[in-house]
């Protein structure tokens, strides 16, 4: 079985297994066989240690779960202190140089590639040398550090090295014999001697010879065989191993004798060497003619071979040092051409590949790193997964912080609630009331937040849209409310945007307390109110729920103190908590670019303590706050958490959600903002991806795990509301939830969208249309929103995207029966079963039940399906086949076999 296959099985990278195998000596590609005790042992390496096995070896299976976490990265998830963004177009590449030795570990790569250094040293060394002198100095062949070269990568492995000495001279005297371009190439090797000891007229030819050669000895086995430096295969060669050392041999000293007595270890080398022309043909090295003649001569003179011109040695090809990819990291999706690139191969290669096996794919077609990885693993590379750092996230991510640190902070309320149920007149109500208890003056300017005092506390009211607050505000994850203040009429009660309101508060895990307005009014009915907000499991406390309800009139300011006390009240039991001495952090609330201030920002201080003069960046933008005004428009010179405070001195304005941090320095600050610049696209066109939609509902839940489906139903009436809720929540069932995060009856709104964007949920709608701002919204939002004139049709999406949302069940189907009739043990397969096909099929990869008599002997996976000696997908009734069990050979002549598959079934409705 391949290893690729046993790591799929297993759950394992084709990595750990290799390594595994590595630590057992032994080497493979994901694309090698293992057999089949391997396998076990990977498997039993692999598998969950059981506890009673690590009770009785505790040490080792904590060095083994050390090592397999090493081995699989895991290590506690601290802020990642990144250098690099990793992405389709930066994904990294591992590559490993072909030196010819490939599987080389680095050391061994190093030392080789040291050897190969030195080899190509040697000839200098030797130029002042006398071949006589040099001679006795010459190493045994023997201890020569090994090279794997051209040459000797082509023999056969296991020869002894006469064997591959004589191969290795026969193989040259071939290519001496062969023809005038491997005389040349031989001729060549006599250039690169005669620089290598400036003999003969070519020594100046160092571009031809040295250069040439020299680049060769480090790069390409072939020629760094002639520095002398080779294993035995390579002294065979006399004149090319000892000649750049010795001058021997060749053209480059004529000597044939001398050749033979400096490379002095085999007769074959005498006679390459004699063999060789030994006329000094080339004193002359202007005379090309001249030297033409004696390659003639020379060649006639040794009766070796047929006269043909001399040719001029071609400047040796340079082979290219082919880099050759063995991992990648990718990313989700590429493309052909782009996986090609980093493979280092020709699309059209891949593209061929595909095709063989029936697929069909053009250089542009987007393939899933899955797809990817099975082609590449055809080229025996390793994938990971790139792993994807969210640069903004990374920027903003937080190390804990010290308890002792932490001090009560204010709390930050918002309001909501429906249309003229009372908000704005709640908020100047708190205000009036807290204001006349503050100093005069009153609020002066509108920032978009404020802190009231009440008994001495201090509370932050937002005063942004409810929506807003939670949508925008949540768009990198930080919460800006702690509390929501539901204003519901008492006259009125729970009307649409009540609901809405509830359901934006939901989304955001935010606390809510419940002010029921308007209760001056003689048509006021409190008890009312709280009925119609049970239905949204708000159940008032003197009811026997949880939620805090606060019974107020705007208008007389009945009920504010109690309010504001439970306000506070719920701040305790929530210890809010921050800490003030440190690097200020918050939220942009709102900013706009004011003509005479520029841009300035309402920040919402969460943490620490802002200054003027400190450095800040709030996403693209940075600066220094060059002045702070608080909520009445005084100029302040620090803010500490919960504090809403609007600063100039940035250098744009940013978005309100955008997260603020104050920086040490000005090169801080401005780095964050070029990051945020740089990343934040690729940031959004991402968010908007994973945006939830309908049509790859299942790829998404695969991907994130995700088992519950939200939806917003929005219908002409209230009749179809509730019954598409209902329709929808009976698709539900144990695996997978339909949640109906927020219903109603009209238009959809930008409200809608945005609370279907913070919560990814999906739009339904139903006799209804967006408006103009919401479909926009949506667009942008890349929120899936559907159209029904059909109640049904509406259903039916839903269902289908959720059976795809459901794990496949799968059921057993008999397939085919058949026979034993004859047994056949092949050494390394084990035990075949020759059998007939009784009824139905067998099909490759199917399971099998084998029974004798009445008992079922076996049951498991059928390994092997042959006809004859061929695998085969299937035999059908009537024909006779060869079976292999998966780890079972113990069969008989008259067992039965029962094949079967197991085949994905559609899931029953809830
Ligand atoms: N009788 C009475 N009227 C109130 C009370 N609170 C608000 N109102 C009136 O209700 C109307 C709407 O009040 P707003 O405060 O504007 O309501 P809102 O929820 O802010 O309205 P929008 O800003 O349009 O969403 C105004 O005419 C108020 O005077 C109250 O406690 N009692």
């Amino acid at each position: 079985m391949r290893i690729n296959d046993l790591s799929k099985e297993i759950g394992k990278s084709n990595r750990e297994l290799l390594s595994f195998l590595e630590k057992q000596g032994r080497k493979a590609a994901p694309m090698s066989n293992v057999t089949a005790e391997e396998a076990n042992l990977i498997r039993d390496y692999f598998k969950p240690k059981n506890t009673e096995a690590s009770r009785v070896d505790k040490s080792k299976a904590q060095q083994d779960g050390a090592e397999r976490a090493e081995m699989q990265g895991e290590q506690p998830k601290k802020k990642k202190k990144f250098t690099a963004v990793f992405r389709p177009e930066n994904a990294q590449q591992i590559r490993v140089k072909n030196s010819g030795n490939e599987g080389a570990k680095p050391q061994e790569k190093a030392v080789t590639e040291k050897a190969a250094e030195k080899t190509a040293e040697k000839p200098k060394e030797n130029v002042e040398k006398k071949p006589e002198t040099a001679a006795p100095q010459k190493k045994p062949a023997d201890s020569r550090p090994p090279i794997k070269t051209a040459v000797s990568s082509r023999l056969p492995q296991g020869r002894s090295a006469e064997e591959t000495r004589l191969a290795i001279q026969s193989r040259l005297n071939a290519l001496g014999n062969s023809g005038p371009r491997n005389g040349g190439q031989q001729r060549q090797g006599g250039y690169g001697n005669r620089n290598g000891q400036g003999n003969g007229g070519y020594g100046n030819r160092s571009g031809q010879g040295n250069g040439g050669y020299g680049n060769r000895n480090g790069q390409s086995g072939g020629y760094g065989n002639r520095n002398g430096q080779g294993s035995g295969p390579r002294t065979g060669q006399g004149g090319f191993s000892a000649r750049p050392g010795q001058g021997n041999g060749g053209y480059g000293n004529r000597g044939g004798s001398q050749g033979a007595a400096a490379s002095g270890d085999s007769a074959l080398v005498k006679k390459t060497v004699s063999s060789r022309p030994n006329k000094n043909n080339f004193k002359d090295k202007n005379d090309k003619r001249h030297k033409t003649e004696d390659g003639f001569k020379s060649g006639g003179r040794n009766g070796r071979a047929t006269r043909h011109p001399f040719i001029m040695p071609e400047k040796p090809k340079v082979e290219k040092v082919e880099e050759e990819i063995k991992e990648l990291i990718l990313p989700d999706t590429l493309t052909i051409g782009e996986l090609a690139k980093m493979m280092k191969r020709p699309a059209s290669d891949l593209i061929k590949k595909l095709f063989a096996k029936g697929e069909m794919y053009t250089m542009n077609s987007e393939i899933s790193y899955e797809k990817a990885e099975e082609i590449a693993l055809e080229y025996d590379i390793l994938c990971t997964r790139e792993e994807k750092v969210d640069v903004i996230e990374e920027l903003l991510r937080e190390e804990n912080e010290n308890p002792e640190d932490m001090v009560s902070r204010p709390p930050v309320v918002v309001v909501m609630g429906h249309v003229d149920h009372g908000k704005t007149s709640l908020l100047d109500a708190i205000r009036k009331t807290s204001v006349t208890s503050r100093e005069a003056g009153g609020i002066t300017q509108h920032i978009g937040a404020y802190q009231v005092k009440a008994h001495d506390r201090l509370i932050t009211f937002l005063d942004t849209p409810g929506h807003e607050a939670f949508t925008a505000m949540r768009m990198r994850g930080a919460e800006a409310t702690d509390i929501a203040v539901l204003v519901v009429a008492a006259d009125d009660g729970v009307m649409p945007q009540t609901i809405e309101a509830i359901n934006h508060a939901k989304a955001a895990n935010v606390e809510i307390i419940v002010a029921i307005n308007k209760i001056d009014k003689p048509d006021a009915n409190i008890d009312r109110v709280k009925q119609e907000l049970m239905q949204y499991e708000l159940v008032a406390e003197d009811w026997g729920g949880s939620t805090i309800i606060c019974p107020i009139s705007a208008k007389t300011h009945e009920g504010i103190d109690n309010l504001l006390d439970m306000i506070l009240l719920t701040a305790d039991v929530k210890e809010l908590k921050a800490n003030p001495n440190r690097n200020a952090r918050g939220l942009v609330i709102e900013a706009q670019l004011d003509k005479g201030k520029g841009p300035v920002a309402t920040i919402l201080v969460q943490k620490g303590t802002l200054h003027v003069g400190d450095y800040v960046a709030a996403g693209a933008c940075s600066g220094k706050v060059r002045a702070m005004l608080n909520d009445r428009g005084m100029r302040v010179k620090e803010a500490k958490p919960s504090t809403p405070v609007e600063i100039q001195g940035l250098n744009a304005v940013p978005n309100a959600g955008e997260i603020m941090v104050a920086m040490d320095t000005d090169k801080e600050a401005k780095d964050f903002a070029a990051t945020f610049i740089s990343e934040g696209k690729n940031k959004l066109i991402e968010e908007t991806k994973a945006k939830l939609s309908l049509d790859d509902v299942f790829g998404q839940i695969k991907a994130g795990e995700m088992k519950e489906l939200p939806i917003i139903v929005k219908a002409d009436v209230q009749g179809s509301v509730e019954a598409v809720k209902q329709s929808l929540s009976k698709l539900s069932n144990d695996e997978v939830q339909v949640k109906v995060i927020h219903s109603g009856v009209g238009t959809i709104s930008e409200s809608d969208v945005a609370l279907a964007s913070a919560s990814n949920a999906i739009i339904i709608g139903f006799n209804v249309r967006p408006d103009a701002t919401a479909k926009s919204t949506a667009e942008h939002e890349q929120v899936d929103l559907r159209l029904y004139k059909v109640i049904y049709q509406a259903i039916d999406d839903v269902e289908r995207a959720l059976n795809g949302m459901l794990a496949p069940v799968y059921e057993e189907r008999v397939i085919g029966h058949a026979e034993v009739r004859a047994i056949f043990k092949a050494s390394g397969v084990g035990t075949i079963a020759g059998s007939y096909v009784l009824d139905g099929k067998i099909q490759r990869g199917c399971k099998a039940r084998i029974t004798r008599g009445k008992d079922q002997i076996f049951d498991g996976e059928l390994a092997s399906l042959k006809r004859f000696k061929d695998d085969v997908k299937e035999v059908a009734a009537g024909y006779e086949c060869g079976l292999v069990f998966e780890k079972f050979n113990d069969l008989a002549e008259g067992d039965q076999v029962e094949a079967y598959a197991m085949v994905e079934v559609p899931r029953e409705k809830a």
